[in-house]
């Protein structure tokens, strides 16, 4: 079946995965739709970043398979269609924003007029208009981390993978960084988040609950309140088998 007669954006099979005798995925399943912000959802450790890895193609699965866009991953080709946002920011201090979203926008192929109008497409999205200049080791964290993110949009990816966006980031930013993820989504990106916070897991339109490298419940956030008869996330995941988050 073709991408657009599936509508899935991403497709992960039964996958597993393993470091040593350590198993870190155990059959993980998933689709997440074109256009859709799809979250997931656990506590640390439970193999969130594992399974980001391998959905970007930066790991390979022990078994099961996955693909990206229609491409089984890993595969480089793809690569320019993709947005990675790591967990840890991967900037150069000594460099201002201006030449770390430069630097990386050229690894896409952006340059002359283009690459301008994307950087300054991207730092607007951000908030980082006024501080492109400024060596990025003076930036707090949460202006890394939206800088983390524009240097993963100039090459308009179709597909946004974030490995918790919002860690270090006072609640107004995160606010604003999920306001950003929406406008985002209304122009057609599709978005995997990953996050331990239960009301950025509210935000997503569905999510997978994960715990010790299972999929424990998949669904809208609505709906996972609802079958587990939770008032809340914090409860629905208490529910599913998920313990504290
Ligand atoms: N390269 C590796 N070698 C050995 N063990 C690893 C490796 N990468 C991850 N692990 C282990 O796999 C498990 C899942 O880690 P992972 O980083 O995927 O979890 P996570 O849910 O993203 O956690 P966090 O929110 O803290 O980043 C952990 O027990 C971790 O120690």
């Amino acid at each position: 079946m073709s991408l657009s007669e599936s509508g899935k954006c991403i497709e992960v099979k039964q996958v597993t995965k393993a470091f040593g005798k350590k198993v870190v995925l155990n059959d993980v399943s998933l689709d997440v739709k074109r256009g859709e912000i799809f979250g997931l959802l656990g506590p640390s450790g439970s193999g969130k970043t594992t399974l980001v890895r391998l959905i970007t193609g930066l790991d390979e699965p022990g078994s099961g398979s996955i693909s990206v866009l229609g491409e089984q991953m890993p595969k480089l080709g793809i690569l320019s269609r993709i947005g990675y946002m790591a967990q840890s920011d991967a900037l150069y201090g000594e460099l201002s924003a201006m030449e770390n979203l430069q630097f990386f926008s050229s690894l896409y192929g952006l340059r002359g007029h283009l690459l301008k109008e994307r950087i300054g497409e991207a730092a607007e999205l951000v908030k980082l208009t006024d501080d492109l200049k400024k060596p990025v080791h003076e930036f707090s964290g949460g202006m890394k981390r939206r800088l983390s993110l524009a240097t993963a949009l100039t090459h308009h990816p179709e597909v946004l993978i974030l490995d918790e966006p919002t860690v270090g980031i006072d609640p107004v930013l995160r606010k604003s960084v999920w306001k950003e993820l929406d406008v985002l989504r209304e122009k057609g990106v599709t978005i995997l988040v990953t996050t331990h916070v239960m009301d950025e897991a509210e935000k997503c339109d569905r999510l997978a609950m994960i715990r010790d490298g299972k999929v424990i419940a998949l669904g809208t956030p609505a709906q996972l309140k609802m079958d587990s008869g939770s008032e809340t996330m914090e409860d629905a995941f208490v529910a599913y088998g998920g313990g504290q988050a």
